[in-house]
């Protein structure tokens, strides 16, 4: 009995043993592998990307740049408003420094995402849009496009610089040209969750009936960007084409709301971009379930989801310019309309 009880005891001890030793070293090697492969603050270091980052280390890059320093006792003359009540600034020329911008979106090593829709006979517009995009979209950034289409072969090769890439990813196209416009969140959504949360940091989404006719920079990028429509620039709050039937989701009643926020143009970090999209979509599917469509679609979702998840940066109608309207807004416009014949090219 004796010696068995003590073989016994014998093998608790080789268990104990055994089984620290195999605790020890698999919280050795988490502390050196594990933490690190999805440390946002070793990313560079270890040569992995975490799907949630932080910063790079500073001290791996150096620069010098000379501008005038910020003067706190003479505010900047502005001719409009540049900072909303909840503190997110309005982006218009002449507000910031781009060379203090690129120096810090550099530094990140920041990855922008494009997202273009060219679905039925929106395939025409591409050509132009990616050829402008390359000359004034995000100069000297990582870059990648994806263009959603439902023909891949009416997609055509644009000649891309360096750090700059191009996917075609084939959807189906809807028959309502409501449907098209709409499904994108849903398919910016997904496409997201599939793919987009390890490929880039920021995400875009515009038009495909627009051209790039001046800068756009890394001045818009912020957690989520919404742009001013020009035709509601400093229009009274009631005059907003803002859903208003209350038995809609996209409703928002007369006394609410800061701007009108156009739908052609919105963005912000990957995460955030997948929450505004989600929302939209799934708003959008609770009001066909009750057989109901919001007046502008999905511009109507995208201004309700504003109301409540108000944008870190706004920017004004130079980002989504349209020759109609109120010319002295825009000192530059850097993304502009490219006129079409909605009979001809919805029908
Ligand atoms: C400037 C502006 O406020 N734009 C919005 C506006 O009108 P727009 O008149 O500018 O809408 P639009 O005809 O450009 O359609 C929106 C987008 O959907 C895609 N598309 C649409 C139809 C089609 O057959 N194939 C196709 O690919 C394409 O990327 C297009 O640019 O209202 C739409 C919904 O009514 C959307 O909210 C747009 O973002
Ligand atoms: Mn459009």
């Amino acid at each position: 009995m004796l010696s068995r009880k003590g073989s016994i005891t014998g093998r608790k001890w080789i268990v104990i043993f055994v089984s620290g030793f195999i605790l020890f070293f698999s919280l050795t090697w988490f502390w050196s592998h594990g933490s690190t492969a999805c440390n946002p603050f070793t990313e560079h270091a270890s040569g992995t990307r975490c799907s949630k980052k932080i910063v790079s280390d500073v001290s791996s890059y150096s620069y010098r740049i000379v501008y005038d320093q910020p003067n706190l006792l003479s505010p900047p003359k502005t001719s409009f408003t540049t900072l909303t009540p909840w503190l997110a600034p309005i982006i218009f020329e002449g507000t910031y420094n781009l060379n203090i911008l690129n120096a810090l979106f550099h530094q990140r090593g920041v990855r922008i995402g494009l997202t273009v829709f060219a679905v039925r006979k929106y395939n025409i517009f591409v050509k132009t849009l990616i050829e402008t995009a390359e000359q004034f979209f995000m100069a000297g950034h990582k870059v990648s496009y994806y263009v959603f289409t439902d023909d891949i072969d009416a997609i055509p090769k644009v000649p891309l610089k360096e750090g700059r890439s191009l996917l075609i990813i084939k959807i189906p196209g809807y028959k309502r040209w409501q449907d098209i416009t709409m499904r994108r969140m849903q398919l910016i959504r997904d496409y997201i969750s599939q793919r987009l949360i390890n490929e880039v940091d920021y995400l875009a989404c515009l038009d495909a009936d627009m051209k790039f006719t001046d800068d756009v920079g890394v001045e818009i990028l912020s957690d989520l960007f919404g742009v001013i429509h020009h035709g509601y620039f400093g229009k009274p709050r009631e005059e907003f084409t803002y859903e208003r039937r209350n038995n809609s989701e996209a409703y928002i009643p007369v006394d609410e709301g800061d701007f009108y926020y156009t739908g052609c143009f919105f963005g912000g970090s990957v995460v955030e971009v997948y929450r505004l999209t989600n929302f939209c979509h799934n708003v959008m599917l609770a009001d066909k379930a009750r057989n109901i469509e919001a007046l502008w679609h999905d511009e109507s979702y995208l201004n309700k989801y504003f109301l409540h998840h108000k944008p870190t940066k706004l920017l004004s109608p130079e980002y989504a310019w349209n020759d109609y309207g109120p010319g002295h807004l825009a000192k530059k416009r850097r993304i502009v309309h490219v006129p079409k014949d909605y009979n001809v090219i919805r029908d």
